[in-house]
């Protein structure tokens, strides 16, 4: 259950994974999966677009297959391949295939990072084919009702170096999710890490300094996964300004300079011991 649905949800549903939204994501969603229409996911790394995803999954009842991409991805790693078993040759299908097969929801995280050709794999499946080329099989594979693809990207740091195409792009519905705000962020870390509000409120706002600072040498700011992770630590007993070094400070940066300056950073924001 989405946790601004909580008033229209007609059962509560304790395995449904914890998503707080942010905005009209999953109204968006909802649609795009009733038209069949594949979701580009836009975002920072650790701001909620997985859990998003297995939300969405949950509450429409589709199994949901994840393919991480990387750069060394090539189509058979997502469409299948022939292996040899016991002395035969079998073909074995990818994550890809599998999904398509099941008319399951196929979430491609950080696709940008897999090679054009691979990703154009992906473009008869996205507009009113709807189809898969098994070009090793000689076939295209229809893609069951409810089949749905899902990709995410990170606008951030990636587009310095890579960039989605624009003829893959406008084949989809974008749904940008950032940061939450502060009130809900807290919510979140709260519970995902098992502490108090007033802790968790204290790593938001540190989060909040992070990702407002000006003209910042950091490639990525403290994102809501590194709140938890923070949070985690306090849960397990050590100190806040212990736990922010460890799991915001240090992972944030290895330049020394840096590092300081985001100790100051965090012993300004934190409240004192
Ligand atoms: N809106 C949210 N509701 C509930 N939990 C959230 C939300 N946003 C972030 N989280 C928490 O933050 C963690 C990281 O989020 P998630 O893995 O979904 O990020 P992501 O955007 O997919 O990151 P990446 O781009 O690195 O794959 C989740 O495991 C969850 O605990």
């Amino acid at each position: 259950m989405l946790a601004n649905d909580r008033a229209t949800a007609v059962q509560a549903d304790s395995q449904a994974p914890f998503y707080e939204a942010a905005g009209d994501e999953a109204a968006v969603f909802r649609a795009a999966a009733r038209g069949g229409l594949p979701v580009l996911l836009k975002g920072p790394t650790g701001c909620g677009k997985t859990r998003f995803v297995q939300a969405m999954a949950h509450e429409l009842g589709r199994e949901l297959i994840t393919v991480a991409g990387h750069e060394d991805m090539t189509s058979a790693d997502l469409v299948g391949r022939f292996l040899l078993k016991g002395g035969e040759t079998v073909w074995v299908d990818g994550p890809l295939t599998r999904a398509v097969r099941a008319g399951a929801i196929c979430y491609l995280d950080e696709v940008v990072e897999a090679r054009q050709d691979t990703v154009v794999v992906i473009h008869p499946l996205t507009d009113h084919r709807r189809e898969l080329a098994l070009d090793r099989l000689g076939t295209a594979l229809p893609a069951a009702p409810g089949f749905q693809l899902v990709i995410s990207y990170n606008p951030g740091y990636q587009s310095v170096l890579k960039n989605i195409k624009e003829s893959t792009r406008q084949r989809f519905v974008a749904i940008e999710l950032g940061f939450p705000p502060a009130e809900a962020e807290t919510r979140i870390v709260a519970r995902e890490a098992g502490i108090d509000a007033a802790t968790a409120g204290a790593l938001v706002g540190l989060g909040n300094a992070v990702r407002g600072l000006d003209g910042s040498p950091l490639r990525e700011v403290a994102s809501t996964r590194m709140l938890i992770l923070a949070g985690v630590l306090v849960a397990h007993g050590l100190s806040l300004r212990g736990a922010v070094q460890a799991a915001v400070v240090q992972v944030l940066s290895d330049d020394p300079d840096v590092v300081r300056a985001l100790g100051e950073l965090a012993d300004a924001v934190l409240p004192r011991p």
